[in-house]
């Protein structure tokens, strides 16, 4: 669909300071909350991208690589990293940074799928991206087999939908 638009036009960044509501009797942050942060960013960043209403397809796996503790900055940076007919694939990725000393930790990065609709909350076609720095190019470049993959665990639910629905207990 028409001319593509560069990942950066749309890249986006949101900084949290987490807060003692945000977290468990650890005094780390709920996983729950990283997600919630996550997919707003994806929304905003792909509503930037296609000038249109977004709505979350799907989050693909996501591991929790290291404890954010309350009073830590948490830091998301989101970026478009390869677009189909109407979806958007969105790479985040999470740091957290303590702030007494410095220290920058990778929390957890995840490929975010968002589709445009319309007004009546159907999917519609969405621009496409191309890459400028060698990080984006590498993401891009991958971005195809990422979707593959996609497809082929929706048909694997699909499929076990399907059996379960045709056996009830
Ligand atoms: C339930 C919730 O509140 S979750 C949070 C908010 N999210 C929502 O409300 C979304 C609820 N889901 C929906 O509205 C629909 O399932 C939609 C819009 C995501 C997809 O609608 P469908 O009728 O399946 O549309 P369609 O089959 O045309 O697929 C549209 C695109 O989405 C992609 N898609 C559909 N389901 C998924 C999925 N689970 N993961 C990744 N991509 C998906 C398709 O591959 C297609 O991509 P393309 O146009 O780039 O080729």
């Amino acid at each position: 669909m028409g001319n593509a638009l560069p990942i950066s036009h749309s890249r986006s960044y949101q900084t949290h300071l987490v807060l003692p509501p945000d977290t468990n009797h650890h005094g780390s942050i709920f996983g729950g909350k990283v997600l919630a942060y996550i997919d707003e960013i994806a929304a905003i960043t792909a509503m930037k991208h296609s000038k249109s209403e977004v709505v979350t397809a799907s989050l693909d796996s996501v591991d929790f690589i290291s404890p954010v503790d309350v009073g830590d900055i948490l830091e998301l940076e989101a970026m478009i990293t390869s677009t189909g007919r109407t979806t958007m694939e969105v790479y985040v990725r999470v740091m957290s940074r303590n702030f007494r000393t410095g220290e920058v930790k990778l929390t957890t990065e995840s490929f975010v799928t968002m589709v445009a609709v319309d007004q009546h909350g159907k999917p519609t076609p969405v621009i496409g991206v191309f890459p400028e720095t060698d990080r984006e190019k590498r993401l891009f470049e991958t971005g195809g087999a990422r979707q593959r993959l996609r497809k082929a665990k929706r048909e694997n639910t699909k499929e076990r939908r399907m059996l379960l629905d045709n056996n009830p207990e």
